[in-house]
Protein backbone atom coordinates (compact mmCIF):
# COMPACT_ATOMS: atom_id res chain seq x y z
CA UNK A 1 0.00 0.00 0.00
CA UNK A 2 1.23 3.48 -0.88
CA UNK A 3 -0.01 7.35 0.33
CA UNK A 4 -3.01 8.08 -1.07
CA UNK A 5 -4.18 4.61 -1.34
CA UNK A 6 -6.24 4.35 1.91
CA UNK A 7 -10.00 4.49 0.93
CA UNK A 8 -13.51 3.24 2.21
CA UNK A 9 -14.47 2.81 5.99
CA UNK A 10 -10.49 2.54 6.77
CA UNK A 11 -10.07 5.97 5.47
CA UNK A 12 -12.67 6.96 7.67
CA UNK A 13 -11.30 5.12 10.37
CA UNK A 14 -7.80 6.62 10.24
CA UNK A 15 -9.06 10.15 9.48
CA UNK A 16 -10.80 9.55 13.15
CA UNK A 17 -7.36 8.23 14.47
CA UNK A 18 -5.58 11.06 13.19
CA UNK A 19 -7.52 13.59 15.40
CA UNK A 20 -7.15 11.40 18.42
CA UNK A 21 -3.96 10.69 18.22
CA UNK A 22 -2.87 14.51 17.57
CA UNK A 23 -5.24 15.83 20.54
CA UNK A 24 -3.68 12.96 22.81
CA UNK A 25 -0.77 14.99 22.70
CA UNK A 26 -2.00 18.13 24.36
CA UNK A 27 -1.79 15.84 27.34
CA UNK A 28 1.31 15.21 27.22
CA UNK A 29 2.61 19.20 27.63
CA UNK A 30 -0.60 19.92 29.71
CA UNK A 31 1.11 17.30 31.83
CA UNK A 32 4.79 18.02 31.68
CA UNK A 33 5.81 15.02 30.52
CA UNK A 34 7.60 16.25 27.43
CA UNK A 35 10.78 18.78 27.26
CA UNK A 36 10.85 19.95 23.16
CA UNK A 37 9.79 17.59 20.60
CA UNK A 38 10.88 14.37 23.04
CA UNK A 39 7.92 11.83 22.98
CA UNK A 40 5.00 10.39 21.28
CA UNK A 41 1.61 8.74 21.20
CA UNK A 42 0.64 5.71 18.35
CA UNK A 43 -2.74 3.96 18.37
CA UNK A 44 -3.24 1.12 16.09
CA UNK A 45 -6.07 1.23 13.57
CA UNK A 46 -8.83 -1.37 14.45
CA UNK A 47 -9.71 -3.31 11.46
CA UNK A 48 -6.21 -2.58 9.73
CA UNK A 49 -2.45 -3.97 10.45
CA UNK A 50 -2.12 -0.06 10.64
CA UNK A 51 -0.83 2.39 13.19
CA UNK A 52 -1.15 6.29 13.59
CA UNK A 53 2.11 8.20 14.50
CA UNK A 54 3.26 11.43 15.55
CA UNK A 55 5.72 12.74 12.74
CA UNK A 56 9.46 12.85 13.96
CA UNK A 57 10.32 16.50 15.84
CA UNK A 58 7.49 18.14 14.92
CA UNK A 59 6.69 20.62 17.85
CA UNK A 60 3.45 20.20 19.62
CA UNK A 61 2.27 23.21 18.50
CA UNK A 62 2.16 22.76 15.18
CA UNK A 63 0.67 18.74 14.95
CA UNK A 64 -2.16 18.75 13.12
CA UNK A 65 -4.50 15.55 12.45
CA UNK A 66 -2.90 15.74 8.75
CA UNK A 67 0.75 15.07 9.97
CA UNK A 68 -0.03 12.40 11.67
CA UNK A 69 2.15 9.47 10.02
CA UNK A 70 0.04 6.45 9.17
CA UNK A 71 2.53 3.39 9.31
CA UNK A 72 1.99 -0.69 8.78
CA UNK A 73 2.85 -2.69 11.78
CA UNK A 74 6.52 -3.01 10.63
CA UNK A 75 7.10 0.92 10.63
CA UNK A 76 6.26 1.47 6.79
CA UNK A 77 4.86 4.52 5.97
CA UNK A 78 1.60 4.12 3.46
CA UNK A 79 0.26 7.60 4.41
CA UNK A 80 1.65 11.28 5.05
CA UNK A 81 3.75 13.59 4.69
CA UNK A 82 6.14 13.54 7.32
CA UNK A 83 8.60 11.12 8.45
CA UNK A 84 7.42 9.45 11.45
CA UNK A 85 8.43 9.43 14.90
CA UNK A 86 12.04 7.50 15.43
CA UNK A 87 10.26 5.28 18.29
CA UNK A 88 7.85 3.88 15.18
CA UNK A 89 9.74 0.89 15.26
CA UNK A 90 9.58 0.67 19.08
CA UNK A 91 5.74 0.96 18.92
CA UNK A 92 4.99 -0.99 15.98
CA UNK A 93 7.08 -3.95 17.71
CA UNK A 94 4.89 -3.77 20.49
CA UNK A 95 1.54 -4.17 18.65
CA UNK A 96 2.84 -6.71 16.63
CA UNK A 97 3.61 -8.90 19.67
CA UNK A 98 0.93 -7.71 22.33
CA UNK A 99 -2.49 -7.51 20.67
CA UNK A 100 -4.36 -6.89 23.69
CA UNK A 101 -2.27 -3.53 22.89
CA UNK A 102 -3.88 -0.62 21.32
CA UNK A 103 -2.23 2.50 22.22
CA UNK A 104 1.44 3.73 23.16
CA UNK A 105 3.07 6.38 25.01
CA UNK A 106 6.66 7.45 25.23
CA UNK A 107 7.70 10.10 27.60
CA UNK A 108 11.20 11.71 29.36
CA UNK A 109 8.96 12.71 32.15
CA UNK A 110 11.40 13.61 34.61
CA UNK A 111 10.43 11.88 38.01
CA UNK A 112 9.92 8.87 36.27
CA UNK A 113 13.12 8.95 33.64
CA UNK A 114 15.61 9.79 36.97
CA UNK A 115 14.55 6.53 37.89
CA UNK A 116 14.99 4.94 34.60
CA UNK A 117 18.69 6.47 34.71
CA UNK A 118 19.66 4.63 37.87
CA UNK A 119 17.96 1.46 36.70
CA UNK A 120 15.63 1.44 39.62
CA UNK A 121 12.00 0.07 39.35
CA UNK A 122 9.67 2.26 41.61
CA UNK A 123 8.46 -0.07 44.44
CA UNK A 124 4.72 0.05 44.98
CA UNK A 125 4.21 2.05 48.21
CA UNK A 126 1.27 3.73 47.37
CA UNK A 127 -2.57 2.59 47.29
CA UNK A 128 -2.67 4.89 43.37
CA UNK A 129 0.38 2.55 42.44
CA UNK A 130 -1.78 -0.77 43.31
CA UNK A 131 -4.55 1.09 41.69
CA UNK A 132 -2.96 1.49 38.56
CA UNK A 133 -0.06 -0.40 37.94
CA UNK A 134 -0.53 -3.60 39.95
CA UNK A 135 3.11 -3.44 42.00
CA UNK A 136 6.00 -1.93 40.81
CA UNK A 137 6.57 -0.49 38.26
CA UNK A 138 9.96 -2.14 36.12
CA UNK A 139 12.42 -0.75 34.42
CA UNK A 140 13.74 -2.42 30.95
CA UNK A 141 17.10 -2.88 29.22
CA UNK A 142 19.32 -0.09 27.61
CA UNK A 143 18.61 -0.24 23.72
CA UNK A 144 19.40 2.22 20.96
CA UNK A 145 16.74 3.97 19.45
CA UNK A 146 15.32 2.89 16.43
CA UNK A 147 14.89 -1.16 15.23
CA UNK A 148 13.36 -3.72 17.35
CA UNK A 149 15.18 -3.77 20.45
CA UNK A 150 13.18 -0.73 22.75
CA UNK A 151 9.98 -2.50 21.45
CA UNK A 152 11.65 -6.12 22.48
CA UNK A 153 12.63 -4.48 25.65
CA UNK A 154 9.01 -3.36 26.13
CA UNK A 155 7.69 -6.52 25.33
CA UNK A 156 9.67 -8.79 27.74
CA UNK A 157 9.27 -7.00 30.47
CA UNK A 158 5.83 -6.10 30.44
CA UNK A 159 4.63 -9.04 29.35
CA UNK A 160 2.51 -10.68 32.28
CA UNK A 161 3.16 -7.75 34.53
CA UNK A 162 0.38 -6.31 35.84
CA UNK A 163 2.52 -2.61 35.26
CA UNK A 164 1.23 -0.70 31.70
CA UNK A 165 4.58 1.44 32.15
CA UNK A 166 8.29 0.41 31.70
CA UNK A 167 11.01 2.49 32.44
CA UNK A 168 13.67 1.78 29.88
CA UNK A 169 17.08 2.08 31.28
CA UNK A 170 18.83 5.51 30.44
CA UNK A 171 16.15 6.62 28.18
CA UNK A 172 12.22 7.50 29.49
CA UNK A 173 8.87 5.95 29.93
CA UNK A 174 7.14 3.59 27.43
CA UNK A 175 3.69 2.65 28.39
CA UNK A 176 0.73 0.50 26.82
CA UNK A 177 -2.93 1.00 26.92
CA UNK A 178 -5.95 -0.83 25.76
CA UNK A 179 -6.47 2.44 23.73
CA UNK A 180 -4.52 5.45 22.98
CA UNK A 181 -5.98 7.50 25.69
CA UNK A 182 -5.19 4.73 28.64
CA UNK A 183 -1.67 4.93 27.41
CA UNK A 184 -1.64 8.34 27.85
CA UNK A 185 -2.99 7.94 31.74
CA UNK A 186 -0.51 5.09 32.46
CA UNK A 187 2.13 8.13 31.57
CA UNK A 188 0.73 10.39 33.57
CA UNK A 189 0.38 8.82 36.70
CA UNK A 190 3.61 7.17 35.97
CA UNK A 191 5.28 10.53 36.55
CA UNK A 192 3.06 11.75 39.13
CA UNK A 193 3.56 8.84 41.65
CA UNK A 194 7.25 8.81 40.49
CA UNK A 195 7.70 12.40 42.04
CA UNK A 196 5.42 11.43 44.92
CA UNK A 197 7.92 8.04 45.82
CA UNK A 198 11.40 10.14 45.53
CA UNK A 199 10.00 13.22 47.55
CA UNK A 200 8.75 10.20 50.16
CA UNK A 201 12.10 8.69 49.72
CA UNK A 202 14.00 12.15 51.03
CA UNK A 203 12.09 12.43 54.21
CA UNK A 204 12.79 8.55 54.90
CA UNK A 205 12.34 4.41 54.57
CA UNK A 206 9.83 3.97 52.15
CA UNK A 207 7.28 1.66 53.29
CA UNK A 208 5.72 -1.62 50.87
CA UNK A 209 2.14 -2.05 50.91
CA UNK A 210 1.24 -5.88 51.22
CA UNK A 211 1.00 -8.10 48.22
CA UNK A 212 -2.31 -8.65 49.23
CA UNK A 213 -3.23 -5.41 49.90
CA UNK A 214 -2.22 -4.61 46.03
CA UNK A 215 -4.60 -7.05 45.09
CA UNK A 216 -7.06 -5.98 46.68
CA UNK A 217 -6.86 -1.89 45.59
CA UNK A 218 -6.03 -3.04 41.61
CA UNK A 219 -8.95 -5.16 41.52
CA UNK A 220 -11.29 -2.72 42.96
CA UNK A 221 -9.74 0.03 40.94
CA UNK A 222 -9.56 -1.49 37.42
CA UNK A 223 -12.85 -3.45 38.35
CA UNK A 224 -15.61 -1.12 40.00
CA UNK A 225 -13.78 2.32 40.01
CA UNK A 226 -15.63 5.05 38.46
CA UNK A 227 -18.43 4.90 36.23
CA UNK A 228 -19.20 1.75 34.77
O1 LIG B 1 13.90 9.41 23.02
C1 LIG B 1 14.04 10.00 21.99
C2 LIG B 1 15.33 10.65 21.72
O2 LIG B 1 16.18 10.51 22.83
C3 LIG B 1 12.96 10.06 21.02
O3 LIG B 1 11.84 9.44 21.60
C4 LIG B 1 12.60 11.45 20.62
O4 LIG B 1 12.83 12.37 21.62
C5 LIG B 1 11.19 11.57 20.16
O5 LIG B 1 11.37 11.76 18.89
P1 LIG B 1 10.32 11.90 17.76
O6 LIG B 1 9.08 11.18 18.19
O7 LIG B 1 10.08 13.40 17.61
O8 LIG B 1 11.06 11.30 16.61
Amino acid sequence: MSSGELTGTISDTVARIRQEVCRLHEQLTRWELVTWTSGNVSARVPGADLMVIKPSGVSYDDLTPESMVVTTLHGDVVDGNHSPSSDTDAHAYVYRHMPQVNGVVHTHSPYATAWAARDEAIPCVLTAMADEFGGEIPVGPFALIGGDDIGKGIVATLDGHRSPAVLMRNHGVFTIGASAKAAVKAAVMCEDVARTVHIARTGGPLVPIEPHHIDALYERYQGVYGQR
